[in-house]
């Protein structure tokens, strides 16, 4: 049967590169995924965990006839990307990025890119602090949302052909203008990103008086700081194309910051009649948060879950997907929460259907295995 796309290239086999590509070649989405990078190793990798059908390190011959290009590299190296394979790419080939910036990167390619080769602007709202192809998992996407940012000269057809790629990756595209876009990153990515770095930072100072302070860190730093770890330079280059708008939500953060430092200093002296502004706080920031859904990626509704206790005996993880697959019970997403080496472990299994997940409560608690919802 015919695919979808005939040759796709990604420029960039790194961790977002290589996912696309691992989905794109092992789901039959292309039949022929050309993978170009700077660096060899990736694209040896990229050839062995089937990411790419041919690799190039040379950008000239990886567009040859590309009727898609997927620009996966740090923002600010689009520009040179671009200049070096303009005059090489089929009139009509797509143009199309996975940045995490888009009022930068629409103004800049559009400019360079004439009007043989539209571009259309996206991001995948899904990833991880790991970086490069050693990172890079076929279903990565799966679910994502990944954003477009279309504007009234966007090439429709060219649109329509980015979105049925977005839709065969597993992913759902949600169009945004580039304003909008680069607004709500800068709160839910951007920040949370620089806060994670200042915390990193502080506690790299009060470790010169404290050496042993990081033995401490339990799981509230390790969660609240998890994606500082992310890679430097397209961390660099997100706040440098996304300055303005980063910059304004630094300064809403610190205001806030400012207000819960007064509301400390000034607990315990409660007015009659009125509860204290600091519990106000308190309780309306874990009724915001429970309120997210837990493990769904980007906007999509929450996966409904349960928390399994598992003796460690050879073969009971796939033991109760079998309990549950015999019951016709779909696994959207598993994960092990904890290992004790010769004694067990949590793991944690989702649904995307509440009533799947109390079936599967009745199936595994009726073989004996301990199981909670979540
Ligand atoms: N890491 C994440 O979680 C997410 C990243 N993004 C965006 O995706 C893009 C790629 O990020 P990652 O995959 O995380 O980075 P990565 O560091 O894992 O991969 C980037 C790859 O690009 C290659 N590269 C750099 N300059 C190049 C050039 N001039 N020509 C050819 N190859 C070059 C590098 O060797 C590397 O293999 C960035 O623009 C980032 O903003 C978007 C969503 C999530
Ligand atoms: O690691 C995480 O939780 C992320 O949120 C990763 C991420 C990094 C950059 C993006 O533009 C989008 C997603």
């Amino acid at each position: 049967m015919s695919r979808p796309f005939q040759r796709i290239a990604i420029v960039g086999m790194g961790l977002i590169g290589g996912s696309i590509g691992m989905a794109l070649y092992q789901g039959k989405i292309a039949e022929e995924v050309v993978g170009c990078d700077l660096n060899v190793e990736s694209l040896d990798l990229a050839l062995s965990t089937k990411a790419a059908h041919r690799v190039e390190k040379d950008i000239v011959k990886a567009v040859k006839d590309a009727e898609m290009v997927i620009l996966a590299t740090p923002v600010r190296t689009y520009p040179s990307i671009v200049k070096a394979m303009k005059d090489h790419l089929e009139v009509g080939a797509i143009v199309t990025d996975v940045g995490s910036t888009k009022s930068w990167v629409v103004k800049e390619l559009e400019t360079l890119l004439g009007d043989d080769n539209p571009f259309v602007g996206g991001h995948p709202m899904a990833g991880s602090e790991k970086k490069g192809m050693e990172g890079a998992d076929r279903y990565l996407l799966e679910n994502a949302v990944y954003v477009l940012t279309p504007h009234d000269r966007t090439c429709r057809k060219a649109l329509e052909k980015v979105k049925s790629m977005v839709q065969a990756l597993g992913a759902r595209s949600l169009v945004l203008s580039v304003e909008e876009h680069d607004k709500m990153v800068a709160m839910v990515s951007h920040l949370p990103h620089m806060v994670a770095v200042a915390l990193v930072d502080t506690l790299g100072e009060v470790t010169k008086e404290h050496p042993s302070v990081t033995m401490l860190a339990a799981g509230g730093f390790r969660d609240t700081t998890r994606i500082a770890a992310g890679d430097p330079q397209m961390w660099y280059d997100i706040a440098c194309t996304n300055r303005n708008l980063l910059v304004e939500k630094i300064d809403h953060f610190q205001s806030l910051l400012e207000k819960l430092k007064r509301e400390i200093l000034t607990c315990g002296q409660t007015i009659q009649g009125t509860e204290e502004p600091l519990k106000v706080r308190l309780q309306k920031a874990r009724d915001l948060r429970l309120s997210i859904p837990g493990k769904a990626k980007g906007l999509l509704p929450g996966i409904h879950e349960v928390i399994v206790t598992v003796p460690d005996r050879p073969g009971m993880i796939g033991h109760m997907a079998r309990l549950l697959g015999d019951q016709g019970i779909n696994i959207a997403d598993i994960e092990i929460l904890r290992v004790r080496e010769g004694d067990g472990g949590t793991i944690r299994i989702g649904f995307y259907q509440a009533h799947e997940a109390e079936k599967a409560l009745q199936v595994l608690s009726q073989d004996g295995i301990i199981v909670k919802r979540c």
